[in-house]
């Protein structure tokens, strides 16, 4: 059911191996949509924020043009999931939504494209604020606040720990509703969290820990690990967001069934 362009609901009843990608034949799309086709990396994540900006704008009403009464935070990473994020919080700044950026890295360490992203929010003025501000911001936050989890997605390739695992525990325990970008931080395109993977045959555990978003917004497909009946604790109503190019042809780049 298309749920506004480019984004529809996913079906869970219905839903197939065959219809799912693995990370990485998610990067591979990724690269056949760049190298074979030609569409430049920051147009595909123009194409990822804006689905996500979409079903916000269709989901989450702000007060017809005052101020916003709720706050989206938007958690960055320091790959493309997290420049995913930076482009979503500048797109909701210019929504008019309320919105503040959380950036594990600096500028100088992220990839490519999350930097580009980032620069431009910050040469927008957009909120940014300190990361070891975060926890007291998430512990005080209201039911009807936002925080957006642009930490990992189909890069994550190890248990988290450390910073990380701390914020998916803030992130977690905050009273705001939680959107996760391609997939929950900590739940892998592969493996449920703390299951098999079900295409390898050793144990593929990423512990225990795993943001519970309300929503998650996957883009081109499903992911593998989407199956796994566990999988939609993490998961919450999920969405499949197109990034502009048409699906039959990326099945063919990664010769899905
Ligand atoms: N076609 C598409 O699908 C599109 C995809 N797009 C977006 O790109 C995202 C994939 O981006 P990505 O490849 O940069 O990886 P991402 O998930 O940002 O991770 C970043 C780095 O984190 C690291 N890392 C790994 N595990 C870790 C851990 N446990 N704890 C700590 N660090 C860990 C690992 O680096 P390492 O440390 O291994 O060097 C990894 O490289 C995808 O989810 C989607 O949002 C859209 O922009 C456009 C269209
Ligand atoms: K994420």
């Amino acid at each position: 059911m298309e749920i506004c362009p480019f984004v529809r609901l996913l079906d869970w009843r219905t839903l197939k191996a065959a219809d799912c990608l693995t990370a990485g034949q998610s990067r591979e799309v990724d690269r056949f949509a760049i190298e074979e086709l030609g569409i430049s990396s920051l147009v595909l994540m123009e194409n990822a924020a804006r689905s996500v900006c979409d079903w916000f704008s269709q989901h989450v009403q702000t007060s017809s043009g005052e101020e916003t009464s709720f706050v989206v935070r938007v958690v960055c990473g320091r790959g493309n999931n997290g420049g995913d994020g930076f482009a979503i919080a500048r797109l909701l700044w210019t929504m008019g939504y309320a919105v503040e950026i959380f950036a594990t890295h600096p500028e100088a360490e992220l990839s490519p494209d999350a930097r580009v992203n980032a620069a431009l929010a910050r040469k927008l003025g957009i909120p940014w604020r300190e990361l070891r501000e975060f926890g007291e911001a998430a512990a005080s936050a209201q039911a009807e606040d936002w925080i957006v989890d642009a930490l990992l997605g189909t890069g994550q390739s190890r248990p988290l720990s450390g910073e990380l695992a701390e914020l998916v525990q803030v992130m977690n325990a905050s009273a705001s509703r939680r959107l996760a970008v391609d997939l929950p931080t900590g739940f892998s395109a592969d493996a449920g969290p703390g299951l098999e993977n079900p295409l390898t045959d050793e144990p593929h555990d990423l512990a225990g820990l795993c943001v519970r978003a309300d929503v998650t917004i996957t883009f081109v497909t499903p992911k593998i690990g989407m199956l796994h009946s566990v999988a939609r604790e993490y998961l919450g109503e999920t969405f499949v967001a197109s990034i502009g190019l048409p699906e039959k042809l990326l099945r063919e780049a990664v010769s899905l069934q």
